[in-house]
């Protein structure tokens, strides 16, 4: 990456100061780009979901990996949580999505809970065998008591096909159909999948992060407290693809001797450690054996850490200076926080970033773990927060004794609660990340750039006003 003119600034940048300068390209089609991440944890798109409780559970592992993207567990689940959680993510069909489920006897009260968990917007019902014999989503269910059985108000009329079956040919199947959902068959004709129109299409443009057995990804985050290394061993043997030690303040002397524990046990997968800002924390923790860098100190829309200390670094610099350094010692930069639109991701990637993670915005999807509220003029919202919230930490804590708890809750450093809005457009992960995806593709073909590499290769960086910011927005309510 170089500064417009070569100027580069005396002062720190984050993402809304800088832009990207277009340059002559040869790339024909901004699907000839490849989004793969050079981080080797075999992510085949640029994005990672944050170790936040509020974030990341196993929908949203199941459903980023599915598009080629990694979620971090949060490091406050039990080891055992953990590992059920894998072997269940790891248990998921990489094309088809998991359905929910319903038999003839259950209620339209109990479909009207289970909708918002997913994305395709249907529950399939099963008979006793498993084998589907309808499909009801909210249309089914609207204006009927709720305590009406599911079996009448099902559509018998469910497209079922064989699990091997092609997304595009089933695309083409559900294309101009009213029904909303196909759904997927074992060799027993029990159902096994969902795919809706969309993620047939998605099926076809994405390629599953997948381990070497080709079952779904998924990463696990530790603390530095504690027998870093006898847990890390557990989540090993669990079968996380990636292990990510994760602290407020990663250049500190318990880091590296967590990292060196870690690193002593040889996981034979990537070891991601943060959080840092500088050239001297890349140093240290690559020395302590990390492969991975994790890079933001306090630009997380749930931290105070800035307003609380003064501390920390403003991104886009912090992600260009730890780049440069990771680079020029063989390893990896993920650019952790702040983010909240594609050009972000973009600017990020530009800087020298293999991967971007995201945490706050997806907190706002049906994938997330927390329920489904609606605020007083019934906007869609869920509930996120810090993980040096009190909340948070006061979870974290739970087992220590009173006088320890009270002593840590002194040192909050995050937004214990806070309303992240689903947007009606845009309610999945998966909508999130197709919106990111073509950002990212497009702003690659822009610069001329035909995969990641080149796109920080050929990437130049100009420095604008905030009157340049403004200007880029767009006016859906006209001036
Ligand atoms: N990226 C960011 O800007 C930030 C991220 N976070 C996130 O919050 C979560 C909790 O992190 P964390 O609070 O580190 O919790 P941890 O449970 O990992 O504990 C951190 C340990 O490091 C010690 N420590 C020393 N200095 C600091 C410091 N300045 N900040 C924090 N701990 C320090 C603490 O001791 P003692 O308690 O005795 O001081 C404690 O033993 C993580 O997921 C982290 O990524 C939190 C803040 C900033
Ligand atoms: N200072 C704090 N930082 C936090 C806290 N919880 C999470 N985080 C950091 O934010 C990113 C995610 O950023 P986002 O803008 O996408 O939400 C996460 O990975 C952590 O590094 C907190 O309580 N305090
Ligand atoms: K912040």
């Amino acid at each position: 990456m170089e500064f417009l003119n070569g100027v580069r600034p005396g002062y720190d940048l984050t993402y809304d100061d800088v832009f990207l300068v277009p340059n002559r390209s040869a790339v024909a089609s901004r699907f000839d780009v490849d989004l793969s991440t050079s981080d080797g944890t075999g992510a085949t798109i640029p994005i990672v979901v944050a170790n936040m409780t509020a974030v990341a559970g196993r929908r949203m592992a199941e459903t980023v990996a599915r598009r080629g993207g990694l979620v971090v567990l949060p490091q406050d689940v039990d080891p055992r949580a953990v590992a059920e959680i894998v072997s269940w993510v790891k248990s998921r069909h990489p094309i088809w999505d998991t359905p929910l489920v319903l038999t003839g006897e259950d209620s339209v009260a109990d479909a009207l809970n289970l909708l918002p968990k997913r994305s395709h917007g249907a529950v399939v019902v099963v008979d006793g065998d498993g084998r589907p014999v309808g499909v009801v989503d909210e249309y089914a269910c609207a204006g009927v008591d709720r305590f009406t059985r599911i079996r009448d108000v099902a559509d018998p009329d469910v497209p079922t096909f064989p699990l091997d079956t092609a997304p595009r040919k089933v695309f083409e199947q559900l294309h101009g159909r009213t029904a909303r959902i196909a759904v997927g068959v074992d060799a027993e004709g029990r159902l096994a999948g969902v795919l809706t129109e969309l993620g047939a299409l998605r099926a076809e443009l994405y390629t599953p992060a997948v381990d070497a057995a080709g079952q779904l990804s998924v990463a696990t985050a530790i603390g530095v407290n504690g027998d870093v290394a006898a847990r890390a061993r557990e989540l090993l043997a669990a079968g996380v693809d990636a292990l990510v030690v994760d602290t407020a303040h990663g250049h500190q002397d318990k880091m590296l001797s967590a990292l060196q524990s870690v690193r002593a046990l040889e996981p034979g997968v990537p070891l991601v450690a943060g959080n840092v800002v500088t050239a001297e924390g890349v140093r240290d923790l690559v020395d302590a054996g990390a492969d991975v860098l994790k890079v933001g100190v306090g630009p997380g829309a749930m931290c105070t850490t800035r307003m609380m200390t003064g501390v920390g670094r403003p991104q886009f610099s912090a992600v260009l200076e730890c780049a440069e350094q990771a680079r020029a010692l063989g390893k990896h930069v993920w650019a952790d926080g702040g983010v909240r639109y594609p050009r972000d991701v973009a600017l990020a990637l530009a800087a020298g970033a293999a991967s971007v993670m995201v945490g706050s915005w997806f907190a706002g999807t049906y994938e997330s773990p927390g329920d489904l509220r609606h605020d007083e003029s019934g906007q869609p919202y869920k509930e996120s927060f810090g993980m040096a919230s009190k909340r948070a930490v006061s979870a974290r804590t739970r087992t220590d004794n009173a006088f320890d708890r009270a002593r840590k809750a002194l040192f909050e450093e995050g937004i214990s609660t806070s309303r992240m809005r689903l947007d009606p457009m845009r309610p999945g992960v998966e909508d999130l990340l197709d919106g990111i995806c073509s950002g990212v593709r497009s702003a690659c073909t822009y610069a001329g750039a035909g995969s990641l590499e080149e796109f920080h290769a050929r990437a130049v960086v100009g420095i604008q006003s905030v009157a340049g910011f403004a200007e880029g927005r767009p006016l859906p309510g006209g001036w």
